[in-house]
């Protein structure tokens, strides 16, 4: 069996997380590998449904999709996962726990400025805070603690789509992972 691994996507809402994980995914099932994108909207529909965006709920949320990459990596399966992740110490927490099973985890930093992303704003979130209809939206009045030093950092704003998940790719292979 090929080793499995998580790659964990963190970044802003809009940065580019979901998308570059999808394409990266079509790209690893085409050669033959095991893979699942544990996305973050489906995962708060089922896995942690009822949590909501403060700091605590935030880092449950985190340590529930953590546990659950760290047991399909173990297995042998690729484990993408573009979540935000806000707080280092939620993420160090999921590494720890890698860690102690010996199963890999990488950082991936997709570090769109926020003034891109607001710009994107795939799900409207950024204009419903501006308009007051929101609060507590990560990057802009809410924390998000950049990783200082991530396995990778993407600048998806000078990337297409296929550059992103081709320097993720990269990084797999680099490690004997794709
Ligand atoms: N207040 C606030 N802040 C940030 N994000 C918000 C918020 N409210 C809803 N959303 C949407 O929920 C998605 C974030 O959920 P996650 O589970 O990925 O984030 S977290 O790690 O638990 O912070 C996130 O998805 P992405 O845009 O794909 O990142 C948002 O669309
Ligand atoms: N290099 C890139 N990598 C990822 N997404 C990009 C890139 N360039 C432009 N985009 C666009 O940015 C948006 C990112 O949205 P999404 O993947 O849903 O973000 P997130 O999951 O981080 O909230 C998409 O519309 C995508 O097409």
């Amino acid at each position: 069996m090929t080793s499995g691994a998580t790659v964990w996507l963190t970044g802003l809402p809009s940065a580019g997380k979901t998308t570059i994980a999808h394409a990266l995914a079509g790209r690893l099932r085409e050669e033959g590998r095991r893979v699942e994108v544990l996305d973050g909207d489906e995962i708060r529909t089922f896995l942690s449904a009822g949590l909501g965006f403060d700091r605590a709920d935030r880092h449950t949320n985190v340590q529930r999709i953590g546990f659950v990459a760290e047991l399909l990596a173990r297995h042998g399966v690729t484990a993408l996962v573009p979540v935000i992740a806000p707080y280092a110490d939620s993420r160090a927490a999921v590494r720890a726990r890698h860690a102690e099973h010996g199963t890999t985890y990488l950082e991936v930093h997709v570090a769109t400025p926020v003034e891109v992303c607001s710009e994107r704003d795939v799900k409207g979130l950024y204009a419903q805070q501006a308009a007051g209809e929101l609060t507590g939206l990560t990057g802009v009045d809410d924390p998000y603690e950049a990783p200082t030093s991530p396995d990778l950092r993407i600048a998806s704003q000078t990337q297409t789509v296929q550059e992103s998940a081709a320097s993720v790719y990269a990084l797999l292979s680099e490690r004997g992972l794709a």
